[in-house]
């Protein structure tokens, strides 16, 4: 299958090195993208054509991937209007609902909505997808294959989930970063020099994460097992019960949902 990349930016990036590295041909990726130097570092890095605007080549692909930013689709995708044949459309942005697409595209169904994160480049990520009423089976298989190569899918039946799987996993990486920075500093504010206090912020990360992978056990369960009575664990868990720590992470999965339901309600709503 031939991929053609609407954007270049750091998602398109992360998928087509989760491409690349699950072995995807780099002759059947392209990529249009107006910066001359992402394009440069994406044929650099990874082997594809690249090119500044939709040409004859781009065209010629099985399927395309909008990856640009949620306010710059609808005038990305206007040249692609009367001119798609078969082609699936997969859209990345945070957002817009897949019947806007379609209906910027002049009345065009093949469209599935997805939503990865950035550890897609090493194959880590995750993705959620929607397929509209007009996307058969093969071309559903066809999406879940292409998001495969960033880890693993997740199907929704109800588009407005779309808008929850960005505020969980879309965002979620930005989230965890923000905790593992935040680790890392007090790290070294208790005087390790950067390079150990971010291997103990990262490792303890990424063992969290393995051991909860690990089994069946509920988050809830493996923090009860860290946490010795009258140990170090739960004084810094009371600390952040005191400062209301659980509910700003509800609080904040919230305002990101609520982002991508303003971004689909206005960004749709001139049409
Ligand atoms: N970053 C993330 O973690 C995730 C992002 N997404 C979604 O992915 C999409 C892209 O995000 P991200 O990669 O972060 O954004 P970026 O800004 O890094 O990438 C978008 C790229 O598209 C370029 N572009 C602008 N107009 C056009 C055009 N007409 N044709 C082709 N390319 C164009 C932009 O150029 P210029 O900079 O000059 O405008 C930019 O280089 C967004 O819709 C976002 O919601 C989804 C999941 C996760
Ligand atoms: O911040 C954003 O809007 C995009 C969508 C999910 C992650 N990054």
């Amino acid at each position: 299958m031939k991929i053609s990349f609407l954007g270049g930016g750091n998602m398109a990036n992360a998928l087509i090195g989760g491409l690349r590295h699950q072995g995807y041909s780099a002759t059947d990726i392209q990529v249009v993208e107006p910066v001359a130097e992402m394009r440069a570092k994406l044929a650099d890095i990874y082997g594809v054509r690249c090119t500044p605007a939709i040409d004859e080549g781009a065209m010629n692909c099985d399927i395309w991937m909008l990856a640009v930013k949620p306010q710059q689709l609808r005038e990305a995708i206007a040249p692609l209007k009367g001119r798609l044949g078969t082609q699936l459309v997969i859209s990345i942005a945070a957002g817009i609902r897949s019947s806007d697409i379609g209906r910027w595209l002049g009345g065009y169904a093949r469209i599935v909505r997805t939503m990865p994160n950035t550890p897609a480049l090493i194959g880590a990520g995750i993705t959620g997808l929607y397929a509209g009423p007009g996307v058969n089976h093969q071309e559903r298989a066809s999406a879940e294959k292409i998001l495969n190569a960033a880890g693993p899918t997740l199907w929704v039946d109800d588009e407005a989930q779309m808008d929850a799987v960005t505020a969980i996993s879309g965002s979620g990486p930005g989230y965890v970063f923000y905790f593992m920075e935040a680790l890392q500093k007090a790290a070294e504010d208790a005087g390790f020099d950067r390079a150990a206090a971010r291997k103990l912020a990262v490792q303890t990360f990424l063992g969290a994460a393995r051991l909860a992978e690990h089994g069946n056990e509920s988050p809830a369960i493996l923090r009860e097992r860290v946490t010795s009575k009258g140990g170090t664990t739960e004084a810094a868990l009371k600390s952040l019960d005191a400062d209301g720590v659980a509910a700003a992470i509800a609080r904040a999965t919230k305002a990101a949902q609520t982002r991508g339901v303003e971004l689909g309600d206005q960004l749709g709503a001139d049409s």
